[in-house]
């Protein structure tokens, strides 16, 4: 192995294995460093007790609340990160969500870019991952300069009927895009075979378009690019005057190394990307690394989540049920000037997973009915940016995170919208939970971009202001989200600054 490259990629998910995909053709040598190792294709991918029971994939590490209280996140340290477990439903941000947006609880922050600037690479984002969805059906769709590569997902016939009696209602039920490789009209020759183990499971089968099977393996066969798997950066050393980063510290199981490279990308998601740069503080950078402006760490957010079991008397032998989307009450709701968020279906719940959810222990013949009974939503409303809801480092070096859920109220009142919708329909019985910190899958916005460094962390091509070899791409750049679920925007911008990139070589 080399001991320097063109070009270092910390973390290999979302954000770095899109990077490296991109950069791969330029025939720079690229170096992708991982600190976990591929996720074994094996049978329990699919075993709902492995997923939700064993947390058989989660990392073992725990980190700290704010009372220094240790939590197991749910956080995947694999090839590809997070998407190996992720629901592939890939959603572009609404064009007023990149300006400053006012909501029940405060404001969520402008980006420093214009939907129109980004929309081109959502359009190559959503050929990249195969999208599958039907334009022109949700009434929040913002400009768009192509269609959806693939067809979407048709609901089966117990979905088909609730959203055939919710538009009834007025509303505009809608085709979830999905990132699977589903051969809609040729489904004998189809990689994804619509199974019910999807979301959030990975896929034994490989059509799931995750950044390992979509990036990471595609960018490897180029021969200037390689991957060095269970290898964890601990700290990235400056030259004295702290300027550019001169080497990059690995621990392997044959101990610490140093590599060095002319430009370092950090895309280890946002609470890593956080904890890697305030690890690297120095004499030049004594806050942390490109820490002159103090906001390395702050302004962590995470959505608003409530999954939302409906049960009614109507059997649900729906087998792929994550197809339905309602986007009616995302600027406002009938009482409420203000953004309330999205309502999607998630992967059919089984016994195991209401298990999680009942508001008591029941015995696993009732989960059972129960889950042949449910259809299983998925509510999301944005959080806003609070520099108080933070990663920092405890003296030992643990991963603590401060957070306060804030801009709540909205998301009761989704809820609350959802269940009179479906009350008519027959629901009778509604079990809610809202999930916590430790369920931090939409983690972003702890090194934010934006023009000013004495706010911002990185530049508009997510380029330290402070040091100029560092740049920083994956969530943590983005510094709102909306109410959708970021992981486009992520590989969007991941091409976008690919292309920056480029034009610096
Ligand atoms: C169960 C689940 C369901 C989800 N469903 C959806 C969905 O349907 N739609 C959606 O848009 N999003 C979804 N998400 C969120 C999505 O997975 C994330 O938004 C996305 O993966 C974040 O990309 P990232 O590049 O910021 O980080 P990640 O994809 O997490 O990648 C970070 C990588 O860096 C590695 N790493 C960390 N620290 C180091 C280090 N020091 N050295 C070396 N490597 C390091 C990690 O191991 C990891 O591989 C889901 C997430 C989960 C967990």
């Amino acid at each position: 192995m080399a001991s320097h490259y063109d070009i270092i990629i910390i973390g290999s998910g979302a954000g770095g294995g899109t990077l490296a995909y991109a950069l791969a053709p330029t025939g720079k040598q690229i170096l992708l460093i991982e600190r976990g190792d591929y996720l074994p294709r094996e049978k329990a991918n699919w075993d709902p007790d492995a997923i939700f029971t064993e947390g058989r994939y989660q990392t073992q590490e725990s980190w700290l609340d704010a009372h220094l209280q240790p939590f197991s996140p749910e956080a995947y340290y694999v090839v590809g990160g997070n998407t190996k477990l992720y629901g592939a439903a890939l959603q572009r941000m609404r064009a007023a969500d990149f300006g400053d947006v006012h909501h029940a609880e405060g404001r969520s922050p402008a980006w420093p870019l214009t939907y129109e600037e980004f929309e081109p690479y959502y359009t190559r984002a959503e050929s990249l991952f195969k999208i599958h969805g039907q334009r022109g059906e949700d009434p929040t769709e913002p400009p768009m300069s192509a269609e959806y590569p693939f067809p979407a997902f048709p609901h089966e016939p117990r979905i088909q009927t609730v959203a055939d009696q919710l538009a009834e209602q007025g509303l505009h039920p809608l085709h979830l895009t999905l990132a699977l490789d589903l051969h809609v009209t040729d489904p004998s020759h189809s990689p994804c075979i619509r199974c019910d183990t999807c979301d959030p499971y990975p896929c034994l089968v490989n059509a799931k378009c995750d950044a390992q099977v979509t990036c990471v393996d595609p960018a490897l066969a180029f021969d200037n690019v390689t991957l060095l798997t269970k290898t964890e950066v601990t700290r990235l050393l400056t030259s004295a005057t702290g300027d550019r980063i001169d080497q990059v510290e690995i621990q392997t199981h044959q101990g610490t190394e140093y590599l060095s490279a002319d430009t370092v990308v950090v895309s280890c998601g946002a609470i890593n990307s956080a904890a890697l740069l305030l690890r690297s503080a120095n004499e030049a950078h004594p806050n942390g690394l490109a820490n002159s402006s103090d906001q390395v760490g702050r302004n962590l957010m995470k959505h608003n989540h409530s999954a939302l079991i409906a049960i009614s008397p109507t059997p649900n032998p729906t087998v792929f049920q994550k197809t339905l989307a309602i986007h009616d009450y995302y600027f406002g709701g009938p009482n409420q000037d203000y953004p309330l968020g999205q309502i999607q279906l998630t992967g059919k719940a089984k016994w195991q997973r209401l298990q999680k959810m009942a508001p008591t222990e029941l015995p696993q013949p009732w989960l059972e009915y129960l889950s042949h009974h449910s259809v299983d939503w998925w509510i999301t409303t944005e959080d806003l940016p609070d520099p108080n809801n933070r990663v920092t480092l405890t003296p030992e070096g643990r991963i603590q995170v401060h957070f306060t859920p804030n801009n709540l109220k909205p998301h009761q009142e989704l809820i609350q919208l959802l269940e009179q919708h479906l009350k008519p329909l027959g629901f009778y019985l509604f079990w809610h939970k809202t999930m916590d910190t430790a369920v931090a899958w939409h983690q972003i916005g702890t090194c934010r971009m934006g023009p000013d460094p004495a706010n911002n962390v990185l530049d508009v091509h997510c380029r330290s202001h402070d040091v100029e070899n560092l740049y920083v791409v994956d969530a943590s750049c983005l510094p709102s989200m909306g109410a959708m679920n970021p992981t486009l925007s992520i590989i969007a911008n991941a091409l976008r600054v690919a292309d920056h990139l480029k034009s610096t070589f």
